[in-house]
């Protein structure tokens, strides 16, 4: 049992004596904390000092990281070990962006890459009315949707190429119709992103497209061949869908869905900052995993992050963390690390199948700053529940309008520290606000905060936080004792979908329902879906 385990067991009992702590009493007692409690690595600057920690917090934490044996796991993750055990398999994202150290299979795979991006952006590769490709739409879900997502709008100020990228992942054909619907087929690309090839709303988009295309070639034009491409590991079911094996960017079963955008997930990513880019992304992730994997507990920047959301999970009990990232670009982040953390961490039973008997992964969500500040911002000052968050801050702005980013940082920094230590009622008083109205003017603070900054938004810093991120959720796994890899839970709704489609569409009956499925069934089929 995690929680009996003596090192866990001297937390709980430092938490319960640091709990009437408030953040003002910790930054008074500590003039240098800011020094005390961030860390430097390259352009990326972690600023936890607005967390509730003191030194002693840090030292246990550190020592719960050695009982639960960080250091002989990262060594198992760098061997490429069958850690994700509940389905055999290794876990080797690593080397993807391992550059000129990369197995040759990865780096055979990156040069058809930079080949294809080549053909696209001069145009040497056509269209079947021999027009050139202008349009990109990458159809996937899950990880074959979000990271390239995301990294493509991230990256939308190094867009050097005339090539504008679309993604479509939703089932409901309103995603798809309506690009489609401003799209030419005969200067449109397709890239079919499926690590498995048999995800339905996947599927049924390039099925979708596959007709348009086709309505607008004619069937026997060939046009298959021009415009789709597949990212894959499986090559029979690209080969059957009708996409020829020289279109076929292929990966591996060792490279986990949402930990894929450095692979052939990431073409989309490349045909839109040029391959060039692309490398400096793998580049900056590849630094970041030396930094992780030689780094001293006390300057690794993935460990702290993990040990802090932990110590706010599990010890001030926070059931939610907040990313809020003060940059448009990074407007998709939250929705990238919802997948990535909580696919990864939100378990119930540990690696020996027994249950866990602490909270594993909080519930991640956010919004770009300063969006939120206007929406929810009101609950994480007055709510009254234990929110922490990640402010992400870009030092020089990727869109620099006069006076946009000054203003900007100044509520980036402004909302953490209004957080941290609030404002009390003799504190509104002396400002001025009436008796009457003290309690609403008040803010109790101490909502822990950690402040990402990255000097600049390149593909090399954000390849650098995408690992950062990545190697945080290896090490609260290793922390928690949980496999981070697999994803069983996401199963059974699909084995139930794939059970009511006909019964939904009327061409089925199913006795065995539940009142609610069978009574919401009989009042859809009166819409004659199809
Ligand atoms: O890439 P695919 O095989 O199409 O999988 C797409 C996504 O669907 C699955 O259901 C998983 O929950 C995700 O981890 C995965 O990224």
């Amino acid at each position: 049992m995690l929680s009996t385990l003596p090192a866990w067991q001297a937390l709980s009992d430092h938490a319960e004596a640091l709990r009437p702590t408030h953040l003002r009493d910790l930054f008074a007692a500590d003039p240098a904390r800011f020094d005390n409690f961030s860390l430097r690595h390259g352009k990326l600057l972690l600023d936890f000092s607005k967390q509730r920690i003191t030194g002693e917090t840090l030292r246990l934490l550190r020592a719960l990281a050695e009982a639960r044996e960080l250091d002989a796991w990262k060594e198992r993750l760098q061997r490429g070990e069958a850690i994700n055990h509940t389905e055999h398999r290794a876990v080797r994202h690593m080397d993807l962006r391992a550059g000129d150290q990369a197995p040759a299979e990865v780096r055979n795979v990156l040069s058809r890459i930079a080949a294809f991006c080549d053909a696209i952006h001069s145009g040497v590769w056509r269209g079947y009315s021999g027009e050139c490709i202008t349009h990109v739409v990458n159809l996937g879900i899950g990880g074959s949707d979000l990271g390239p997502r995301m990294v493509a709008k991230a990256l939308s100020a190094h867009h050097q190429i005339d090539i504008k990228v679309h993604f479509v992942s939703n089932l409901d054909g309103a995603d798809l119709a309506s690009k489609l619907a401003d799209l030419n087929p005969r200067t449109t690309l397709f890239v079919v992103a499926s690590k498995t090839f048999s995800t339905l709303e996947t599927l049924t988009n390039a099925r979708t497209a596959r007709d348009w295309l086709l309505a607008a070639a004619g069937q026997t034009s060939g046009a298959v061949a021009k415009h789709f491409v597949a990212a894959s590991t499986n090559i029979a079911a690209t080969r059957e869908f009708g996409i020829a094996d020289e279109n076929v960017f292929e990966f591996w079963d060792w490279v986990g869905g949402r930990f894929s955008l450095w692979s052939a997930i990431g073409l989309p990513v490349a045909l839109a900052i040029g391959y060039r880019n692309f490398t400096e992304l793998l580049a900056g992730a590849n630094n970041l995993d030396r930094h992780f994997i030689e780094a001293p507990a006390e300057r690794n920047l993935p460990l702290t992050l993990a040990l802090l959301s932990l110590w706010n999970t599990d010890f001030l009990r926070a059931a939610s963390h907040g990313i809020f990232p003060y940059s448009q670009s990074l407007s998709l982040l939250p929705r990238y690390l919802q997948q990535l953390e909580m696919e990864s961490n939100g378990k119930l039973y540990d690696r020996d199948g027994a249950p866990l008997d602490v909270p594993t992964c909080p519930i991640i969500w956010g919004e770009a700053g300063t969006n939120g500040q206007h929406s929810f911002f009101q609950l994480l000052h007055q709510g009254g529940q234990p929110i922490p968050s990640d402010f992400i801050a870009l030092g020089k702005s990727d869109y620099p309008l006069h006076g946009h980013h000054t203003a900007l940082l100044a509520n980036c920094l402004a909302q953490s520290a209004a957080l941290a230590f609030g404002q009390t009622a003799a504190e509104a008083r002396a400002s001025g606000i009436p008796e009457h109205l003290l309690p609403y003017r008040t803010f109790p603070g101490n909502q822990p905060s950690t402040t990402l900054v990255l000097g600049e938004l390149t593909p090399y810093t954000l390849g650098q936080m995408i690992a950062l991120y990545e190697h945080k959720v290896f090490c609260l796994s290793v922390l928690w004792g949980l496999n981070a890899f697999d994803q069983w839970g996401v199963e059974l709704g699909k084995v139930l979908a794939s059970r009511l489609t006909p019964v939904v569409r009327g061409e089925a009956d199913e006795h065995s329902l539940d009142s609610s499925t069978a009574g919401l069934i009989t009042h859809l089929r009166q819409f004659r879906m199809s």
